[in-house]
């Protein structure tokens, strides 16, 4: 189950825990009150005596901006209101009944602090109010969205807006919303910081990414206990090379390649297995099989897709296999799937298997369910869906990531721990973030080779 901090709510479930804290003996004033207190003291730090220029909007967005410019404004900070409606929620009317302070038609620079719309935004912003957000953006040096930046929708992210400023701090006030962790919302938040008020578990069934824990192999382990490997391979020999390089790495104890030949570059680890692919694949002792990285999309490509399917191990479809997989080939299937769609390759999955909704989180998760597979939907908001409904988000990684080969070392990543624990969502997450972690090792500038060579110093930092 998720740790209160690490979920990710929709409007409706933060309501929902919102009543239940209500139910418990809060009440909204209180919880406005620790979330404007909380925020302010993030604020106060970030400010270091500048002055604060707070916009309040009509709900208890703007009741959260009443709460903290009083708190500022009693610390001794120089805090301006811009109020352009009044408060319409009753708690709102009294966070402004309590403000002892200024409020006046414009700001005085340094910190803005942004309280016009959170959660509760309906509809773009008027005309007016956006060009008036945008002023304040660009006369103060410093800016500040609380719990969401104005214009932005908090269920998947989507900017109702154009021209919303770039902000430097986003607070997310008790939970974290999807709008935190999707694009292109999560591109203008700066960095993002949970603001706790007390919120407890609250049934959610997307979650952050947690860092995972590894354990050295066992006191009797070997090579096949470990988790055995096999990338089948294609025309393309340096992406099996890549996705090779990254399983070794990331924990399964050997890594064969179905092919006719290595790649020149291959490491001596690396096991070629040049006979029939169906009997490489009748080994029992199997742990994962990777098919996709080099594939190619010929008739060859497709039988050997169709054998992959057919020898029924935990399997991980990637890249090429990805445009070659269809519901007739995944009839028969029924060992753990992984499947791991860039942007693209969604969109054509989709269409493939008649998945409706549009936006990456529904998608991906709509395509979990029809597949039977766990989906890592991958970009700078990866989404790893799994067939129950319950999803996992991922904190962008990298985008030095951004690079030819990356997505061929995460697929080997994964059927790497898919066959050292045989567990596709966990495998995903795991897998997700070793790959996040070689990427922040390798900072600016690297090359797939180097990302598949740092994943083992990430797989020790999680040990
Ligand atoms: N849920 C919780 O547990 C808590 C929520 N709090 C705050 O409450 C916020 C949500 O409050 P609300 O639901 O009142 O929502 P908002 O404060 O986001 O504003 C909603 C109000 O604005 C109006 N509105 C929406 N879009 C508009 C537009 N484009 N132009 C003009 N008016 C528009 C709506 O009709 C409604 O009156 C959160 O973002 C958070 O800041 C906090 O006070 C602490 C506790
Ligand atoms: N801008 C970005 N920010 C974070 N991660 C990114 C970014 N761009 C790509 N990635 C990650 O890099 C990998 C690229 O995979 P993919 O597009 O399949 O590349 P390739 O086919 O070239 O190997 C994925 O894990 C993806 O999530
Ligand atoms: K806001």
């Amino acid at each position: 189950m998720a740790q209160a901090s690490e979920q990710v709510l929709t409007v409706a479930q933060m309501r929902a825990a919102e009543e239940a804290l209500i139910a418990a003996g809060e009440t909204i004033d209180s919880l406005m009150q620790r979330a404007g207190e909380r925020a302010a003291e993030w604020i106060w730090r970030i400010a270091a005596g500048r002055p604060v220029t707070v916009l309040c909007g009509p709900g208890n967005n703007g009741g959260d901006g009443y709460v903290i410019a009083e708190t500022l404004r009693r610390r001794g900070l120089l805090v301006t209101i811009v109020a352009p409606l009044e408060p319409r929620t009753g708690a709102a009317r009294r966070a402004r009944a309590a403000y002892g302070g200024e409020i006046a038609a414009r700001g005085k620079g340094g910190v803005f602090v942004d309280c016009l719309f959170g959660s509760g935004l309906a509809r773009p912003l008027g005309a007016e109010l956006a060009s008036m957000v945008g002023e304040l953006a660009r006369t103060h040096s410093y800016r500040i969205a609380i719990d969401l930046p104005s214009g932005v929708a908090s269920d998947d992210g989507a900017l109702l807006n154009e021209d919303i400023p770039r902000y430097d701090v986003t607070l997310a006030l008790g939970a974290w919303k999807f709008a935190h962790w999707s694009m292109p919302a999560m591109a203008i938040m700066g960095q993002r910081r949970l603001v706790p008020i007390g919120l407890g578990e609250a049934g959610a069934d997307a979650r952050l990414l947690a860092r995972p824990r590894f354990a050295a192999p066992a006191i009797d382990a070997h090579k096949y206990t470990r988790g055995l490997v096999t990338v089948v391979g294609g025309p393309i020999s340096g992406a099996s090379q890549l996705a090779c390089e990254g399983a070794i790495r990331a924990g399964a104890g050997t890594v064969r390649l179905a092919a006719d030949k290595l790649h020149p570059a291959a490491s001596a680890d690396i096991v070629l297995k040049d006979m029939a692919l169906p009997e490489v694949l009748a080994d029992e002792r199997t742990g994962a099989v990777l098919v996709g990285p080099g594939l190619g999309l010929d008739e060859r490509a497709r039988a050997r897709l169709r054998d992959v399917l057919h020898a029924g191990r935990p399997t991980v479809v990637d890249a090429d296999a990805l445009r070659l997989i269809d519901p007739a080939g995944l009839e028969a299937f029924s060992a753990p799937l992984v499947l791991t769609p860039h942007e693209g390759e969604l969109a054509q999955l989709a269409k493939c298997f008649a998945i409706e909704p549009e936006g990456k989180f529904d998608r991906a998760r709509t395509l979990a369910r029809a597949t039977g597979a766990v989906i890592i939907a991958k970009g700078p908001d990866t989404v790893i869906a799994a067939p129950d409904g319950h999803a996992v988000l991922a904190p962008s990684a990298s985008s030095w990531l951004a690079v030819a080969g990356s997505g061929d070392v995460l697929a080997g990543i994964v059927a790497s721990r898919l066959a050292a624990t045989g567990d596709p969502l966990r495998a995903a997450c795991e897998g997700h973030w070793l790959h996040g972690e070689a990427a922040r090792r390798c900072g600016a500038m690297f090359t797939a080779s180097e990302l598949a060579r740092a994943v083992g110093d990430a797989y020790a930092a999680a040990l």
